[in-house]
């Protein structure tokens, strides 16, 4: 078992890498919500079931307000995927900063603590709007506890760091208090830094500021924001990888990654399914293959990629998607 050192430090968080002090706090309206437009039919037949909470007045077109999207629910083979579809990348960034605000809001006030886990790669780019008006004064970053579903095992000033990317692009812009941001330890090994960030974690569950979920025992996390590559990995969740099938430990290591670099530590599948939200980002037509075959193609249960095996146990699921994302999923609409 590697050290402790994982808790936040001032080690850890040099003193030039300290968010300011919290502005003083207001909360104006949260914008409203995102109105469902129409219903799709994938030309593979998957059924594309109709939106729970469809338009009742007419259908808008979609690009008609900005980040309105198309909202559709897909169902495969790993149960219901509840999908929103924008026009581009930058209206889904205005929902995701929007999602994220009014979760951050409900569990500051029910529980005095927000837990979010965010990935690397370009989610992160997908959060800019978080740092801008009207979230940069309205979100509590008081209340925010900062964690990554996966980690690089390089030194946090090194290019390939998924903390210097967030910190860089984010939490360097906002007053989340440095204790609340959890880095991994960047002086241990891919085992010690994967069993110190196991430790912090259940440290952070007895403490209560981790909930935990009733029926798995796993930390149950307020809100996970995952990226997908463009082979369908998530995490460092990579196809076909025995990682897939681990389902004791919190979190793991990886030393054979198939994207560089190599060594990487990464939450299991359990934890990320036991999230109370989870949101995956997936724009542009880089991905469209992967969202084909995760959401458009028959596989059997041992073909899944890693993100069809990201189903939550008891918590709401949203795919965040742009149209390239989803370009080859030929759509039709519902009568
Ligand atoms: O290596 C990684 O890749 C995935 C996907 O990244 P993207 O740039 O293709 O969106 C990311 O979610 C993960 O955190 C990261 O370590």
């Amino acid at each position: 078992m590697g050290s402790f050192a994982i808790s936040p430090s001032p080690a850890v968080f040099p003193s030039h890498h300290r968010p300011r002090p919290p502005p003083a706090r207001s909360f104006p309206a949260i914008p409203r919500s995102l109105s469902p437009a129409k219903t799709l039919f994938s030309e593979r037949r998957i059924f594309f079931a109709a939106s729970p909470n469809p338009v009742r007045s007419g259908r808008r077109p979609i690009s008609a307000m900005a980040s309105e999207a198309t909202s559709v629910e897909v169902e495969t083979t790993t149960g219901k995927k509840e999908l929103l579809v924008f026009e581009s990348e930058e209206e889904l960034a205005v929902s995701l900063a929007k999602h994220t605000a009014e979760l951050s809001e409900k569990y500051a006030q029910e529980r005095g603590a927000f837990t979010l886990v965010i990935s690397g790669g370009s989610l992160i780019k997908s959060l800019r709007k978080l740092v801008e008006p009207p979230y940069l004064e309205s979100v509590d970053w008081t209340k925010w506890h900062v964690f990554w579903v996966d980690e690089r095992v390089v030194p946090k000033d090194h290019a390939d760091s998924n903390y210097k990317l967030a910190y860089d692009v984010f939490l360097s812009k906002v007053p989340i208090p440095p204790g609340q941001v959890y880095a991994i330890n960047d002086s241990l090994s891919a085992e010690g830094a994967a069993d110190d960030y196991e430790t912090c974690l259940k440290q952070l569950v007895k403490t209560a500021v981790v909930a935990v979920s009733s029926a798995t025992g796993f930390p149950k996390f307020d809100l996970m924001l995952l990226g997908m590559g463009p082979d369908g990995h998530v995490a460092s969740l990579f196809p076909g990888h025995p990682l897939l099938n681990e389902n004791q430990r919190w979190v793991t290591f990886i030393k054979d990654s198939p994207k560089p670099p190599l060594e990487r530590i990464t939450f299991t599948l359990p934890v990320i399914n036991s999230s109370a939200y989870a949101a995956l980002v997936v724009a542009g037509s880089g991905k469209a293959g992967a969202v084909h075959k995760a959401l458009g193609s028959k596989q059997s249960s041992s073909d899944l990629l890693p993100v069809e095996m990201v189903s939550l146990e008891d918590g709401k699921f949203t795919w965040f998607t742009d149209k390239a994302a989803i370009s080859m999923l030929q759509e039709k609409a519902c009568p």
